[in-house]
């Protein structure tokens, strides 16, 4: 649905994209995350042509790239981005700013009640936009992807100023649309990602540097606790196996999806001298961020 194909941009001597090749589909949502200044809008913005890459392309159903102004339009007909708070019109009602996402991509505003009903903005959404709170602006541009219903949806800051009741409700409508489209959600609320994204991809440099995904083929770690000094004397006493990971200074993480049962017992009664409280599963997304970005932070 969405292919980037070697996509490279860069600021200045800043890379912000490096070769990215990246291929998404329609029942996906693709959760991104990466430090503020990494470049997940400038991807976003690639993916909508507002930003011309250096090189390489945007494909879109395996045929349609930004060529020519009618390829544009149609692509532009089937993909919408999150409005940015500082654009909505003050003298303008939330209704009014649905119906005209609505009429732009849709040519119908018969689903708009259904979207006030479903974000619970009713008692809200007739009023003129300058008396709202942060958090109700924020979920009228929600709103207005909605109504836009695209095939294609790139959301950035999606749950900026959110409280956490939003942001569940928000998370759940993301699920409950996905089936037919493809949502790109960059996003600092890492957990929240975990729970509805399926895959999540890191950026650093210019690069992805890691996919997770959450299909429960990742790999299994026991993971622990210990401190700088306490890790060096593991690595000295034991012989760690390979893929063992030390993250942002604090949390061990041995891999033990491929061992015997009595090996892993054996992993376990070993590292109880060093912490007792230990946990056993797949890196959530907010220890694989730890991982590749806790020595910049
Ligand atoms: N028009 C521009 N001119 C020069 N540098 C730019 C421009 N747009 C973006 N950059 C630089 O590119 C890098 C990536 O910026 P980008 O806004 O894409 O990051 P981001 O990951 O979306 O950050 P945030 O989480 O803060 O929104 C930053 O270093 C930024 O300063």
């Amino acid at each position: 649905m969405l292919k980037l194909s070697n996509v490279s941009i860069a600021y200045n001597d800043k890379v912000v994209m490096d070769s990215l090749d990246l291929t998404a589909n329609k029942g996906e949502i693709i959760g991104l995350a990466a430090p503020n200044g990494t470049g997940k809008t400038t991807m976003f913005n690639v993916m909508a042509n507002f930003v011309k890459p250096d090189s390489g392309h945007v494909f879109f159903d395996g045929k349609y790239t930004y060529r020519n102004e009618k390829e544009e339009l149609h692509i532009h007909r089937r993909l919408a981005t999150f409005p940015e708070q500082k654009d909505l019109f003050e003298e303008l009602s939330g209704v009014d700013h649905m119906k005209l996402y609505a009429n732009m991509w849709k040519g119908s505003t018969k689903h708009v009640p259904s979207i006030i009903e479903r974000l619970h903005m009713g008692h809200y959404v007739k009023r003129k936009v300058r008396t709202y709170s942060l958090g109700m602006r924020q979920r009228l541009c929600f709103a207005m992807m909605m109504a836009a219903d695209t095939p294609i949806m790139l959301m950035d800051e999606v749950m900026n100023g959110l409280d956490v009741e939003n942001v569940a409700l928000i998370s759940k409508c993301l699920m409950e649309m996905k089936q037919h489209k493809l949502i790109f959600v960059a996003s600092h609320l890492l957990e929240n990602l975990d729970l509805y994204a399926d895959r999540v991809l890191f950026l650093k440099d210019g690069k992805f540097v890691h996919e997770q995904k959450f299909t429960g083929e990742n790999e299994i770690f026991l993971k622990l606790d210990v401190t700088a000094e306490q890790f060096e004397s593991i690595k000295a006493e034991l012989d760690l196996p390979a893929g063992h990971m030390y993250i942002a200074n604090y949390l061990l993480c041995i891999p033990i999806g491929g061992m015997s049962k009595s090996e892993q017992t054996k992993w376990m009664s070993q590292m109880l001298k060093y912490n007792k409280e230990m946990t056993i599963g797949p890196l959530g997304t907010v220890e694989y961020y730890e991982k590749y970005y806790a020595k910049s932070v």
